[in-house]
């Protein structure tokens, strides 16, 4: 499987009268399961806005985003269906991604009836206890009565990964999803996102402004500026020879940083 941005372009009308904003202009990625590539950039450089295009959620203005070569514009029911299901989203749990007034196990039983992953209340069970094992969320039946509010962040974002993979996606594309944690607890969340990469075979388009946190965990890095990408290469050529400007600033700017801390 493949979801690709094909020179993905989205301009937003100006608001009262404002000029037209282009919040991403012609940008090409190419994502795959097994394979974690990062999108990198500051505030405003149209990170968000490629997430929501590649998940369908608001159309190009000009290019394509497509999977295994159809684009999503042209998909019939039944492509878009596999489409739905294939490529999930997890977002920031601040975002309001969890209702406070749903357990655990209601909120990924939910999904799973939803989307016919599961038919008998047994197998609900059986695939709701299956994800949350896999996001380390164990054992799974001291979680399945609980309510967000008696949940820590970092096990929110795992509930909200689990929610995710219960229907079997190939792709997932993470924007922000763990920008809120604090260090430690963020990276354990990585560690288990990487994990996922080679236990269920999913593949990511993760998406921060944080470059650091993707130096362990990313196969591929993309930069953002202004709606651009300005370069892109693997995790290691990206740290080790950047060779943009705005690469360059974005890793002193983060050893500024560390050398503060
Ligand atoms: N619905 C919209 N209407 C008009 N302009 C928008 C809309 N959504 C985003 N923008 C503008 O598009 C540009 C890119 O925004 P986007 O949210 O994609 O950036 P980002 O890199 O994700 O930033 P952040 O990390 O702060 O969310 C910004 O200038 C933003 O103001």
């Amino acid at each position: 499987m493949r979801l690709e941005a094909i020179s993905a372009t989205k301009t937003f009308r100006g608001r009262r009268g404002a000029a037209p904003v282009n919040a991403v202009n012609a940008a090409s990625i190419v994502a795959e399961p097994g394979r974690f590539i990062a999108i990198v950039g500051e505030s405003g450089s149209g990170k968000s806005t490629l997430a929501r295009m590649l998940l369908g959620l608001i159309p190009v203005t000009e290019g394509h985003i497509e999977l295994d070569g159809v684009p999503i514009a042209t998909m019939n029911r039944s492509q878009r269906q596999h489409f739905r299901t294939s490529v999930q989203a997890v977002l920031q749990d601040p975002a309001g991604s969890l209702n406070p007034r749903k357990t655990v196990g209601r909120a990924i039983g939910e999904i799973i009836q939803l989307h016919r992953m599961a038919s008998t209340r047994a197998e609900v069970r059986e695939k709701i206890e299956e994800v949350l094992e896999l996001v380390r969320l164990t054992p799974a039946s001291a979680y399945l009565d609980r309510y967000p509010s008696e949940l820590s962040g970092g096990q929110r974002q795992r509930v909200l990964i689990a929610r995710a993979i219960a229907l079997d996606p190939r792709i997932i594309v993470a924007d922000e999803c763990v920008s809120a944690l604090d260090a430690s607890v963020k990276a354990g969340v990585l560690r288990l996102l990487r994990g996922l990469t080679e236990r269920i075979g999913v593949g990511y388009v993760f998406i921060t402004h944080d470059l650091p946190v993707v130096k362990k965990v990313a196969d591929e890095v993309h930069v953002m500026r202004h709606g651009e990408i300005v370069e892109s290469g693997t995790t290691e050529q990206i740290f080790n020879a950047p060779a943009h400007p705005y690469t360059k600033s974005l890793l002193e700017s983060e050893l500024t940083l560390d050398a503060i801390a």
